[in-house]
């Protein structure tokens, strides 16, 4: 299972298929239709939020899905308790992708126990960090891939416009277990850059699936002089 999902990404691009609360994307359907888009274009597994949304898409596209199921958006949200991962990994999620910053968990458990849950369940478990030493820290605790998601998004910590390259590579160098990049990739050159930094793979989301977002982008810079 490991190798089988891993040899399957390694090398290339996971679209991750999510709208924030609000958006007109969010919907089911829609996002099936992002993902149906991501795998004609040739990316080799999804990202998606909800476990709703992980069945419909596993059930949809014959990619690895990686799911998550966000719970807020302050503290620790992505995948939070145990109750959520498994939850994702019975909904088909081949991977779980689950915060293991070293902030406390709400409902008390330690990402190991999150582990053991998620492979009691049939699924591996990726681990989303903002830092080196979280990412040691997961890659001791079980977790089959360790992920760059999180940098930048802990409060107080400092965030750079692009991805952060230098963790991703920091980490590839340390860890056995693979390395995705993912966080602020806009462009197809810097998700090479991130392969060639060591990343096993590279995950892209608002550059590709969120048009709300992207026509932000065009209206702000319109607005200045
Ligand atoms: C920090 C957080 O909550 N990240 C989430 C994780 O699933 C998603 O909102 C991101 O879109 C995803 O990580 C991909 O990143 P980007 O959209 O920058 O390519």
């Amino acid at each position: 299972m490991t190798s089988s999902v891993a040899d399957a990404v390694k090398g290339r691009l996971i679209v991750s298929c999510q709208a924030p609360p609000g958006d007109p994307m969010r919907e089911t359907g829609t996002l099936v239709r992002l993902a149906h888009s991501a795998a004609a274009g040739g990316a080799a597994g999804i990202r998606v939020n909800e476990p709703e949304v992980v069945a419909a898409v596993t059930a949809a596209v014959s990619l690895p899905v990686i799911g998550l199921w966000k719970d807020g958006d302050t503290g620790v949200y992505i995948t939070p308790t145990v109750r959520h991962a498994v939850a994702v990994a019975d909904a088909g999620a081949h991977v779980v992708a689950a915060d293991a910053t070293d902030r406390p968990r709400p409902d008390g458990s330690t990402f190991a126990q999150l582990v053991t849950a998620v492979h009691q369940a049939g699924a591996l478990v990726m681990a989303d960090v903002s830092t080196f030493e979280e990412g040691v820290t997961a890659a001791r605790d079980g977790a089959d891939l360790v992920s760059s998601t999180l940098s930048g998004y802990v409060p107080g910590t400092p965030r750079q416009a692009g991805p952060d390259l230098r963790l991703v590579a920091a980490l590839a160098e340390a860890l056995d277990v693979p390395v995705v990049a993912e966080g602020r990739i806009n462009t197809p050159d810097e998700a090479a850059e991130a392969l060639a930094l060591g990343a096993h793979s590279v995950v892209v989301g608002t550059a590709i699936t969120a048009p709300t977002a992207l026509t932000g982008r065009f209206v702000e810079r319109l607005a200045r002089p």
